[in-house]
């Protein structure tokens, strides 16, 4: 398999490049350059795989060439064996033909779980072949920081630098990340919002030279190998009602556009999907692209949802690759005019997005009145994130006999303000968290400024 980036100038790379490249060197992203396709019969013989095995069958095709199969079956193996389900990611049915998937059973109880626990031991695999070492500088509104610690802190190839608003993080969210004390992992808290935090994160990548020779990696979703992980819960998840023989929808809590984009991808590659539904919260800008193309980039809000605070959202940029027929060339145009402020898409590009994507906006008040519905229908205590990816596949399911799945993407327990807003009672942390609120923190509080944030990580490399 070969990388294209989307932007057209960067080099081609295979996957163990991707892995380690983060963000291309032309300023894009990088995609697989053709995906495989499989028929209705092959998905359908998946059915009985165990969540490992079928992660093995969708992700092999990304990696083969690059990582033998029993190094690769038993990361996978490792990355899960930590989940505390099962069926790794268990669906949960709230109503006739809507259910929950329960993307929050890994170590640090958000989905990211998912594709940073193979993450970390891919990169280590690759680097400890190589003989080389990464710098890791990734940009967190909350989950991302804590799984990709978690996935990497055991890395001897592997210094990692965790960037998040400081202020706008839950209590739960920071001290997963900042009570982690281990020689390679430092954590930042910045005076500003996410969007700022990510926009330094891609601006190092554009220019490494404050790391004087040691190369930069990235952890956030503008890593192919993020993506690639994130496809496989939609396959076992449509498998398990009743898919590929018939459609399913899937609601989607969205803020970087990365774990939609996984569904969209689950799709190109032939798993039978009805909907494809955006689900954002006042930081509203994919909801008001899809719904009337505008991509105006307006200041952003605090909400209950903190880990959906993003306006910038990175794998946008994925979608609207495909979006102009691949063509890098109109879509380094678009990113510069985007730059510049022209800020909608082409008639032909829009009706490509709105014909894959439907979307719905939820405020801070119907998440909590939707996560009070729920508990008292069914005692079921949803995350605001979930919440408001439940809302918002009620409000655009077209066809009701097509079952709805909703990515319930955090734990309830990270985010106790929105739950006891919604006058429920916040769950206790899981035992391996008990202490949570006990242990020393660590973090530097540094200024909004990217020269203030190179010099603390090349000081400390
Ligand atoms: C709990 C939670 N839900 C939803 C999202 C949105 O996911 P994505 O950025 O992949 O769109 C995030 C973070 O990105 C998150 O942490
Ligand atoms: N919600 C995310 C934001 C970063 O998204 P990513 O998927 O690109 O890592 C977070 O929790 O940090």
């Amino acid at each position: 398999m070969k990388y294209v980036s989307t932007r057209g100038t960067a080099p081609v790379l295979s996957f163990g490049d991707v892995l380690l490249a983060g963000l291309a060197s032309d300023g894009g992203l990088y995609v697989p350059e053709k995906l495989p396709s499989y028929s209705k019969e092959e998905i359908a013989s998946w059915a009985s795989l165990s969540y490992q095995e079928l992660a093995f069958k969708v992700m092999w095709p990304f990696v083969e060439g690059e990582i033998p199969a029993d190094e690769f079956t038993r990361m996978i193996d490792e990355a899960y064996a930590g989940f505390n389900h099962s069926a790794v990611a268990p669906m949960v049915q709230t109503d006739s033909n809507e259910w929950v998937l329960e993307l929050f059973r890994g170590p640090t109880l958000a989905f990211k779980d998912f594709a940073l626990q193979l993450l970390g031991r891919l990169m280590d695999y690759v680097l400890a072949k190589r003989n080389e070492k990464l710098v890791i500088l990734g940009a967190t509104s909350g989950d991302t920081g804590s799984a990709a610690i978690e996935g990497c802190r055991h890395s001897d190839h592997l210094d990692i630098f965790i960037l998040h608003p400081y202020q706008r993080v839950s209590e739960v969210q920071r001290r997963q990340m900042t009570t982690v004390i281990d020689d390679n992992v430092y954590n930042i808290a910045v005076k500003g919002n996410f969007d700022d935090c990510q926009g330094m994160v891609k601006a190092s990548f554009a220019d490494q030279s404050f790391l004087n020779g040691a190369k930069l990696g990235a952890v956030n979703s503008i890593n192919w190998a993020r993506i690639m992980a994130q496809i496989v819960y939609y396959f076992s998840s449509a498998l398990a009602v009743g898919g590929p023989h018939r459609k399913v929808s899937f609601s989607v809590p969205t803020g970087n556009f990365g774990d939609i984009f996984a569904g969209y991808l689950a799709k190109q590659m032939g798993l039978p999907i009805d909907q494809l539904i955006v689900a954002t919260n006042q930081n509203d800008i994919l909801h008001r692209t899809i719904a009337e193309n505008d991509m105006s980039r307006q200041s952003l809000n605090v909400t209950l949802s903190p880990s959906m605070d993003i306006m910038v959202s990175s794998n946008f940029e994925r979608l609207l690759f495909d979006a102009h027929g691949r063509d890098s060339d109109a879509l380094t145009d678009l990113m510069s005019r985007f730059n510049a402020g022209d800020v909608t898409l082409s008639d032909e590009a829009w009706a490509y997005v709105k014909d894959n994507f439907d979307s719905h906006k939820v405020d801070d008040a119907r998440t909590c009145e939707v996560i009070a519905e729920v508990f008292e229908s069914t005692q079921y205590l949803l995350d605001p994130h979930t919440a408001i990816g439940l809302e918002a596949a009620r409000k655009c399911w077209k066809d009701k006999s097509v079952p709805m799945i909703t990515l319930a993407t955090a734990h309830p327990v990270k985010f106790p303000e929105a739950v006891e807003k919604a006058n429920c009672e916040s769950p206790s942390l899981p035992e391996h968290m008990k202490d949570l609120f006990e242990r020393d923190e660590s973090y530097e509080v540094l200024e909004n400024e990217l020269a203030d944030i190179q010099s603390y990580v090349a000081k400390n490399i």
